[in-house]
């Protein structure tokens, strides 16, 4: 590890600190009460962190709000124009990798369009109280208990 750091220029405190990146991830619901469903999506295998369960989103890009920005990830992903609804919650979480996310999730109840799977392994909806069955990415961990618990929606 020493030898590509040293070929840095010496910029060994650059290297590491990467910047916080911005996600944006949609909880699309459906039914109500003990019947309510969302929405889930598995990583491809090839994908870093492959086969993991995610909920669909992605990165926000230059200029966009964090609303345009999911719903143009699930315009590409999955093909529906959604309306992005109410913010959830904010998560942080640092990966082994010392990349560190930050995930705003929304609310998504009304699109058109048929769900189309464009880009994931599987994908399928799940009630609430299911949802730890599923082996999600880290970062989405205590949201899926608490979801899973009632505490959250
Ligand atoms: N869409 C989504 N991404 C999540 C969730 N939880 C979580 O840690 N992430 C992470 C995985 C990715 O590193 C990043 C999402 O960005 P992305 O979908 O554009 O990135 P990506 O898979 O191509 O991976 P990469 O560019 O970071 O290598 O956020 C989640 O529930 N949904």
């Amino acid at each position: 590890m020493k030898e590509p750091i040293r070929k840095l220029n010496g910029q060994r405190a650059l290297d590491t600190a990467k910047p916080l990146r911005h996600v944006v991830a949609a909880m699309i619901l459906r039914g109500s009460g003990a019947e309510r469903e969302v929405f889930i999506c598995q990583r491809r295998p090839d994908q870093p962190m492959g086969l993991k369960w995610e909920f669909p989103g992605g990165k926000i890009e230059p200029g966009e709000t964090p609303k345009e920005a999911l719903a143009r990830e699930l315009s590409e992903e999955l093909g529906i124009v959604a309306e992005i609804g109410d913010h959830i919650t904010t998560v942080r979480h640092t990966y082994r990798n010392g990349g560190t996310i930050e995930i705003q999730f929304f609310a998504v109840t009304e699109f058109s369009g048929d769900l189309d799977n464009r880009i994931f392994q599987e994908m399928l909806w799940s009630p609430l109280e299911r949802l730890p069955d599923y082996d999600f990415l880290a970062a989405d961990l205590t949201l899926i208990r608490d979801l899973a618990e009632g505490k959250i929606l």
